[in-house]
Parts: C-alpha cells; sequence; structure tokens
C-alpha cells in the first residue's frame, strides 16, 4: 500500500474520424469499457480535435485569468454549490478554482468572459470555446460508447440532456520552496464522465484497486479520462471511479482544465433494468447528485455506498 505502482495507465486512440459501427468503433468501445472497469481511468489521444498548440493557448488563457483581481474572480457565481469561484482555502491552501455551467452553450462562455473582463477578451472566448466544445464531445463520445458497450444505449439522450456539461478551470500555486506537496487530496469523483487536460508541470496520481499510488504520465498533449460515483451507481457498479490526488513539486504553478458532465437537480440516478440481473443485483437506491454531493460534504469518509447502498 502507498508505494510508487509500475502499473501504467492505458492510452487510447481517439484521433480522427471514428464512425459508429465500423470495426475501429467497436475495438474502441470495448477498449474503452475495459480500461473504465479497470484501473477506471485512461489517457486519450485526441490530438486532431484538441492540437497541443490549442492546449497552449488554453493554458496561457488561464494564467492570465488567475492573474485578474480576486474580487472580479469572485463574481463568477453559479446557481450550483461549489460549481463558482473558489479561492483558496485552509485545506487546500494552493488550490484555485472557477467553472462555467453548461459550457457546451457559447453564451455561457462569452457571459463568464463579460464578467471577468467588461472590457472585452476575445482571444480568452474563443480558445475556451473551443476546448470546451472539443472536450465535451469526447465526453458524450465515451458515454456512448461505455452505454452502448453494456447494451443501453438508448438511455443516452435522456443521460445526455438531464446533464451539466462543465468546465472548471484550476490553479495549484507552486508551494514556497518548491517542497512536495498535496495539492488536491486523493478523491473519487462523484459525476458522470471527467475529462481532465493538465499541463506539463505533472502531478496527476491515480491509485490502483491494489492500493499503489502511479503517476499519469502524459505524452504530447493526450487528454485523461476518469468516472466518478454516478456513472459506477448507473452501472450497476461496473465501472470503477479511481481515486487520484495531485501532487505538487518544484517552481512551477500547475494549471489544470477539465470538463465533467454532472446530473441536473432533481434527476434520479438508478442503473437501467438491462444492467440489472441474479447475477448484478441492484447495489444502489435511486438517488440525486445533489443530495449525495451535499451529504458527503458533511461526511467526507463516506460515499456512495453508505448515502444510497442497497
Ligand atoms: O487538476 C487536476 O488535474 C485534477 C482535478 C480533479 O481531480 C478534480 O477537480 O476533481
Ligand atoms: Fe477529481
Amino acid at each position: 500500500m502507498g508505494s510508487q505502482s509500475v502499473m501504467k495507465v492505458p492510452v487510447l486512440d481517439f484521433s480522427g474520424d471514428l464512425k459508429p459501427g465500423a470495426e475501429r468503433w467497436k475495438a474502441l468501445t470495448q477498449e474503452v469499457r475495459e480500461a473504465l472497469e479497470s484501473p477506471g481511468c485512461f489517457a486519450a489521444i485526441y490530438n486532431t480535435a484538441v492540437p497541443e498548440s490549442l492546449q497552449k493557448e488554453m493554458f496561457s488563457a488561464m494564467k492570465e485569468l488567475f492573474e485578474i483581481p480576486q474580487e472580479t474572480k469572485m463574481n463568477n457565481r453559479s446557481e450550483f454549490k461549489y460549481h463558482g469561484y473558489r479561492a483558496p482555502v485552509p485545506e487546500a491552501p494552493f488550490f484555485e478554482v472557477t467553472g462555467i455551467d453548461h459550457a457546451a452553450l457559447p453564451e455561457n462562455i462569452e457571459r463568464f468572459t463579460d464578467l471577468m473582463w467588461p472590457q472585452g477578451n476575445t482571444k480568452f472566448n474563443e480558445t475556451v470555446k473551443t476546448v470546451t466544445m472539443k472536450i465535451t464531445e469526447l465526453a458524450k463520445l465515451i458515454q456512448i460508447m461505455v452505454l452502448e458497450s453494456y447494451g443501453a444505449e438508448k438511455y443516452f439522450d435522456d443521460l445526455d440532456k438531464s446533464s451539466n456539461y462543465h468546465f472548471r478551470m484550476m490553479k495549484y500555486k507552486a508551494p514556497e520552496g518548491g517542497h512536495q506537496v498535496e495539492g488536491l487530496k486523493g478523491h473519487v469523483d462523484k459525476n458522470i464522465v471527467t475529462i481532465l487536460c493538465p499541463d506539463q508541470v505533472g502531478g496527476l496520481e491515480v491509485q490502483f484497486k491494489d492500493g499503489s499510488w502511479a503517476p499519469v504520465v502524459l505524452s504530447g498533449g493526450s487528454l485523461v479520462i476518469t468516472i466518478g460515483d454516478t456513472f459506477m451507481a448507473w452501472t450497476n457498479g461496473r465501472l470503477h471511479p479511481v481515486r487520484h490526488r495531485v501532487m505538487l513539486r518544484g517552481y512551477e504553478d500547475r494549471y489544470s482544465c477539465g470538463l465533467f458532465s454532472i446530473p441536473n437537480p432533481n434527476v434520479l440516478i438508478e442503473a437501467p433494468k438491462e444492467l440489472v440481473d441474479e447475477e448484478h443485483p441492484k447495489l444502489f437506491k435511486p438517488f440525486d447528485y445533489y443530495d449525495y454531493y451535499n451529504f458527503y460534504k458533511i461526511n467526507k469518509e463516506c460515499g456512495l455506498k453508505e448515502f444510497a447502498g442497497v
């Protein structure tokens, strides 16, 4: 337990055209499912849609964003708890985050840009719009593939329509003296699918089922895919929400952005009948994502089993 692992995160290739039903599509669908069942994450090559040059623009856009005055950053509020701007807090003193709800709608990115730069910032607006659009497409594709691999693709539209594709931008300030510190505590995401686009500073680590932690080493602009408790429950426990954390080392600030598909309020999460049988009895009672999130916030040691386990 706790040792550095030699196990690797699988790398899956999403570059170029992917046609539903084609051999490559079918093979990839199988690989997505296997990777998300164990270890519960993978790296995605997606450079035809999000090239490294675009990622670089995104990281400079974030640097510029986090440099604006705190009181302006605080103007980004959300009707959803924890989705707006969050300044560093004593439990996470290096971590700063701000997010855009329903970010696949360009007007929400425009509204955010206008709030941060009342005088306008076309470059930021265009960069974030492109990145968000492309990464949202990937999140949907992964959801379709997972559902298809379990013979439950007919539920994709319902899942899609009841989701908030939330875009999050994160800064981790380099610790004084470059000492190693925990930038983000080990946790399991609570949502459906998470796509992370971290910069080259590194530090993201995942915990394998044997308890060992491994750094996620990314080649040339790959993205990292994980799933949260909601997707685990929706697949009746088949997918594995991997525990992950961010360790900071060295003198460089770290930037990372990500797309989180999150159920809208008042949507009941329940595994479809296709995924429940004698061999796979239902593991969770139907639950509302926000009820679970609020429960978790005051019971940090507990998970979905304690909240909604059958
Ligand atoms: O910054 C990262 O790369 C990871 C962020 C993360 O795990 C989260 O926001 O849930
Ligand atoms: Fe996370």
